[in-house]
Parts: C-alpha cells; sequence; structure tokens
C-alpha cells in the first residue's frame, strides 16, 4: 500500500514547545493600539480637550514561539490580530519591552535579518524586474556583479529570467507577485515575514508561487533554512506549506490551536499528490471547523 502523504497530525493548544533555539518569540502578550481620541461635545472641542475612547485588545494572551529554520502559518478570520502580530515582530508597532523578540532582541524595523513580503507585489514601478529584486539585497554590501548575478538567478527560480528588462507595468500580477517573491527569497535574509503575499492570484498562479516558495525554500539544509511566519486566509495553503498550522480566534484576537503538518519535505515537487491526499483533507476540515468555531 502507498504510504499517505500525511501522517498523523496532532493538535495542540494553545502553543507547542519549540524545537530548538527560537527565531520568534511573543511571551504572554496583550496589545492595544493607542486609543483614537474624539471630541465629545461642543466644549470639549471649543477647548480643544480630548477624550480617549477606550479599545479593545487587538490580540490577549499571546505565548507563541517559532523556532529557528521553522515554517509556521497563521490562519484566522478578518480581524483576528495577524498582521499586527507581523507588524510586531517587523519592528513596525512596538509591545512592552521583553513581551517580543527576534532572535532573542527587540524588533527593529528595517532589520537586515528580516524580510517582509505583502499581499501586493511593492514593486517600484520605475526599476525593472532585475533591478526590484536587486533592491532587496542593496544594503547588503555585495558588488555590483554580485548583486546582478545573484538577482539572475533568483529570477531564474521564479522562471522570470526572459523578463528581467521589463518594468511593473509591463507584467502580469501574478509575474510582479513572483518578482516580489524573488526579491524578498535573494537576500537569502534569516526571517522572512510574509502578509498574505499570494491573496490576490487566481488558483493557477498560486499553486505556482507556493511551489516557487517552497522550491527556494526546501533548496537549503534543514538548519540553514529562513524562518517564515506566514499569515493567510486559504487553509489548504497554510497546510501545503507550514510545518505547523495555528489558528486564530477573533474578539479578540487570540491563539486556539496549534498543529503540527507531518507532511515529509521536500514537498514542492509533489503539490497535487498532497492535496488530493485523505489524511490531508481531514485535517483540512478539522481546521475549517476550529476557525468556525471563532465566529460563533
Ligand atoms: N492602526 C490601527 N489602529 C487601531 N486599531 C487597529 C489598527 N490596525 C488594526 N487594528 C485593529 O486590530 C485588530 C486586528 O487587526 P489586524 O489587521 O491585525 O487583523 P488581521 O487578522 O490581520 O485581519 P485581516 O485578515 O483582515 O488582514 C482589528 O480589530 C483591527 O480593527
Amino acid at each position: 500500500m502507498a504510504e499517505p502523504a500525511v501522517a498523523t497530525m496532532p493538535s495542540v493548544a494553545p502553543a507547542s514547545v519549540p524545537r530548538t533555539a527560537s527565531a520568534l518569540r511573543v511571551t504572554d502578550l496583550t496589545f492595544r493600539y493607542p486609543p483614537r481620541k474624539s471630541h465629545t461635545s461642543w466644549w470639549s472641542r471649543r477647548t480643544a480637550r480630548q477624550v480617549s475612547t477606550p479599545v479593545k485588545p487587538a490580540l490577549v494572551d499571546i505565548t507563541l514561539e517559532v523556532a529557528k529554520g521553522e515554517f509556521v502559518a497563521l490562519v484566522g478570520p478578518s480581524g483576528c490580530g495577524k498582521t499586527t502580530l507581523l507588524h510586531l515582530f517587523a519592528g513596525l508597532l512596538r509591545a512592552a519591552p521583553g513581551k517580543v523578540a527576534v532572535n532573542d532582541h527587540e524588533p527593529r524595523m528595517g532589520s537586515a535579518d528580516t524580510s517582509y513580503m505583502f499581499a501586493r507585489d511593492a514593486l517600484l514601478p520605475w526599476r525593472d524586474a532585475l533591478h526590484n529584486v536587486m533592491l532587496g539585497m542593496e544594503s547588503t554590501g555585495l558588488s555590483g556583479s554580485e548583486l546582478e548575478e545573484r538577482a539572475r538567478g533568483a529570477l531564474r527560480s521564479v522562471e522570470l529570467e526572459h523578463l528581467a528588462t521589463s518594468h511593473p507595468s509591463q507584467l502580469s500580477q501574478g509575474q510582479r507577485q513572483r518578482v516580489a517573491l524573488a526579491r524578498t527569497m535573494a537576500p537569502g535574509r534569516e526571517i522572512l515575514l510574509m502578509d498574505e503575499p499570494f491573496a490576490a492570484l487566481d488558483a493557477q498562479t498560486k499553486l505556482r508561487l507556493q511551489r516557487e516558495l517552497l522550491q527556494f525554500w526546501e533548496s537549503e539544509t534543514p538548519e540553514n533554512r529562513s524562518t517564515v511566519l506566514f499569515v493567510t486566509h486559504d487553509l489548504q495553503e497554510a497546510l501545503l506549506l507550514a510545518d505547523r498550522v495555528i489558528v486564530m480566534h477573533p474578539d479578540p484576537g487570540r491563539i486556539a490551536y496549534d498543529h503540527v503538518v507531518d507532511v515529509a519535505r521536500p514537498r514542492h515537487t509533489r503539490l497535487e499528490e498532497i492535496l488530493f491526499d485523505d489524511d490531508f483533507r481531514d485535517l483540512h476540515h478539522q481546521l475549517f471547523d476550529e476557525l468556525k468555531e471563532g465566529e460563533r
């Protein structure tokens, strides 16, 4: 009998113990955005006195560790705090000291350890594909020819080397996102924070980019792989890509489940096979129910 593509997948709630040293860590975090100021009366408007509206926390009691080289997906309904968590790791938002750590340090915006990839490609329109990919590495101290060689290699990996001199306006949405993927992967950063990077793509193009991302990532030995925190609304995508899938619930945003996805790697050569595996589908159903649970 053929080996199932998906082996046992224990579920633990809320957070599991990391395998090795952690790259990303949150400890018992409750996070509120600063209150919006609102004028409440004619008198307060006149005197420019402002009253703070109480703010519900965006995240409560979050404890999470992502081990070095681990690929973790965050799923959950809109508003459950996925992007907030990513922004805290990227240093775009600040938590109380000691609550959030990247490589055991307070997160820093623009850190050389971290790459951030958005749902929309965010390419510079005046640069061609090659120079957009090079942009991600310009602060690395590589020479011009090294930069170009690396950028070409990254474009080759997403099968777009022939469009190196095309500008974003000459590329399809899928091609632009592939250039953005090459730009994210090319510098070989230690930590990749990816916020729904394939959400705007059709199913076929999405599968292609998932394969290309895995190919990039799985081509490194496990100890040299980047740590990935990947936000998505797509359960199938989360299960295909990640070592662990964390299910968040909203109101307030919290971690509800933490699943180990025990599918052997490399996966990029057999994504379709994994998709049609019965155990994979069962796990997909289970997570679907867990997501719905959060909507009640
Ligand atoms: N800049 C902000 N100021 C105040 N509240 C915010 C801000 N950004 C997000 N929020 C609130 O924080 C909560 C979490 O938002 P966040 O964007 O992190 O959720 P999400 O899970 O990423 O949602 P989506 O899947 O729709 O992107 C929401 O209630 C949202 O309204």
